[in-house]
This record gives structure tokens, sequence and C-alpha cells, in this order.
């Protein structure tokens, strides 16, 4: 379990990190999300000890993570894939990772077959691909096999099957009742991997809550319509807080209405309507959403999330 309250990091006049709390339970992947600059790094930084917090307090396990005597077997975490020395063979890396903790070389075998790095184990870890280096990463961070895993944006540089494996060993850590706290900017990637998402916009926790209730939550309902008479339907719909944007001829996307609003209208005036199919509201149109207005470099955003404004129709 990680723990942190009131946890804030100032570097000189930038608040990185402005007084967070939040915990992040075993048993269940918990995705840490946010735009570029939000402040995941720094937090995860904080939680590891490498970057002392301002004010506040962040344990792992229920210590801080400089006071756990065999921090391996505590928590592992991949901060920085390309944090390894390059003369090495990613075999001896491990090696000598695993003799500060007295793990067996059995062990380094495991992490090498879990993490799929058997062809390339004795090459030196300074030639790796950026996947390679993050499989690496990983590897190091499951040697002590350890209770919590910190794993900052671990699909960075795979490829498909990558991040397939990833989202799989994840899953599998937590039914193992692990505690696993993942971050990423790829709100698709999250709705497939997480059970439990922390949103946080400049430096502050804008959500925190189920990835389910997330997803439900901050979106209007949208229905599809399908009409033979849709500039009809559309212009008895639009207005009063309802938006109204026609696609094709006889399709119309319906915003602020629930299906049966949108029946009873088209029944009371005789328009036939041939499908009403509610829209399920996707991870990212809610990151979109929560996060608008917490964004620090909003060009970062523009050719991401593709929310584009319904157009009203019938004006
Ligand atoms: N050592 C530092 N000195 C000064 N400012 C810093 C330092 N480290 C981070 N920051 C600033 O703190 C803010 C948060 O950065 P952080 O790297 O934690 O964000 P992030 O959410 O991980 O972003 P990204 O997804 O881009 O990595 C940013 O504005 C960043 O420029």
């Amino acid at each position: 379990m990680i723990e942190a309250h009131d946890l804030a990091k100032v570097y000189g006049a930038k608040t990185a990190v402005a007084g967070v709390s939040f915990t992040v339970r075993a048993g269940q992947v918990t995705g840490f999300l946010g735009p570029n600059g939000a402040g995941k790094s720094t937090t995860m930084r904080m939680i590891m000890g490498l970057d002392r917090p301002t004010s506040g307090t962040v344990t792992v396990n229920g210590l801080p993570y400089a006071e756990h005597k065999a921090p391996l077997h505590e928590v592992g975490a991949l901060l920085d894939a390309k944090a390894v020395h390059t003369g090495r063979s990613a075999y001896n890396h491990l090696l000598a990772m695993a003799a500060t903790h007295s793990i067996p070389k059995k062990r380094v075998h495991e992490v090498i077959e879990m993490t799929g790095l058997e062809a390339v184990a004795r090459k030196k870890a300074g030639g790796f691909s950026l996947g390679m280096g993050q499989r690496l990463g990983i590897a190091a961070a499951l040697l002590g096999d350890p209770q919590t895993l910190i794993l900052d944006e671990p699909v960075n540089g795979l490829d498909p099957e990558g991040v397939l494996w990833v989202r799989n060993l994840v899953r599998y850590l937590a039914n193992q009742g692990k505690t696993v706290f993942l971050s990423s900017h790829l709100m698709s990637e999250m709705a497939q991997t997480a059970d439990h998402l922390i949103v946080i916009g400049r430096g502050r926790i804008i959500a925190d809550a189920p990835v389910k209730e997330i997803i439900a939550g901050t979106r209007q309902a949208r229905t599809l319509v399908r009409t033979d008479s849709a500039p009809q339907l559309a212009s008895l719909l639009a207005g009063n807080g309802v938006t109204v944007d026609q696609s094709e001829p006889e399709t119309l996307t319906v915003t602020g209405l629930e299906p049966r609003e949108i029946a009873q209208v088209a029944l009371s005036s005789g328009v036939l309507v041939y499908e009403l199919t509610p829209q399920l509201s996707s991870l990212e149109d809610a990151y979109f959403d929560l996060t608008k207005d917490e964004v620090e470099y909003h060009s970062h955003l523009t050719g991401g999330p593709a929310v584009a404004a319904p157009a009203t129709a019938g004006k």
C-alpha cells in the first residue's frame, strides 16, 4: 500500500506537486494519469525517496522508502528505463542488483524469463532498444518479488505485443494481491489496464475513483439516433442544453437527453426512429473533460483526445 498525506514538492518558484493525499491499495491496478508536467514523475520519485518532499509525507507498506531495511523486497520501481549501466549485460546488471539483497541467481533467471529477455540477456544493455530497456527495467523492479510495484510509463516504446504483455503482467500481479501503481498518458491503455484511477493536473488530484465511475460520471448522456427524418428531428430536439450533431444523412448524435426522452419527442411528432443507441463515453473523453482546465502546456493536448465540439443542428 502507498499512502500520501499532503505531499508537496516545490522547485524554486515552481510548484510541481501541490499537497496531494491519496492511497494506492493492494490487489488492484491503480493508474496515475495526467497531462505533461502534471506532477506524476515527481510524485513517484518522492515515493521512492529520490526527491525529498517540501512538505507532507508518503509511505510504502507503512514506512517511508528510506526506512525499509531491504527495499527491493518492499517496492520495485521502473522510473527511468535508461538508468542502466550501459556496459553491462542485462544478466550482469540484474545479478549485481540481486547481490545487494542476497537474492539467489535462480530469481535472476526467473525475472529474465518473465520479461522475455532470454535471447538478449547476455548482450550489453547499452545496445538495447527502448522496448528491451523497458523490459529490463521491469525485470529489475520484479527482482525482489516486492509487495508494491511502481511503474512510470511502462508501455513507453513497447510494440503492441509488449503493451499487451505489460497489461497481462500487471493484472497477474494485482491478482496475486500486490499493489500496482502505473503512470501513463495513454488514456485508452488505462481504460483497459487499470481498476482505479488517480488523475492529476497541475500538481493537484482532480479525480480518485474506480475507472468505471470516471467513465460514467463526467459526460452527459449521448445517444446515436437513426431516423429517415434527421433534419426534422434535429430541430425538434436541439436547444435548451441539448445539442445535436448530424454526421450522416440519417444519423444524429444527441447530447443531453436520455433515449426515452428522444423517443417521446419523435413519437409525438410522428417521426420514424429505427435506432436509438446510448453511447458509452470513453475514458479519453472523461480524461479530457477532467483535465481541460488543468493542462499546463495546452499544445501537448491538441493532437490528443479527439473530442469534437458537437455542432448544433437546426440553428
Ligand atoms: N528538478 C526540477 N526542477 C524544476 N522543475 C521541475 C523539476 N522536476 C520537475 N519540474 C517541474 O515540475 C512539474 C511536474 O513535473 P513532472 O515531471 O513530475 O510531471 P509529469 O506529470 O511526470 O510530466 P511528464 O508526463 O511530462 O513526464 C513540471 O512543470 C516540471 O517542469
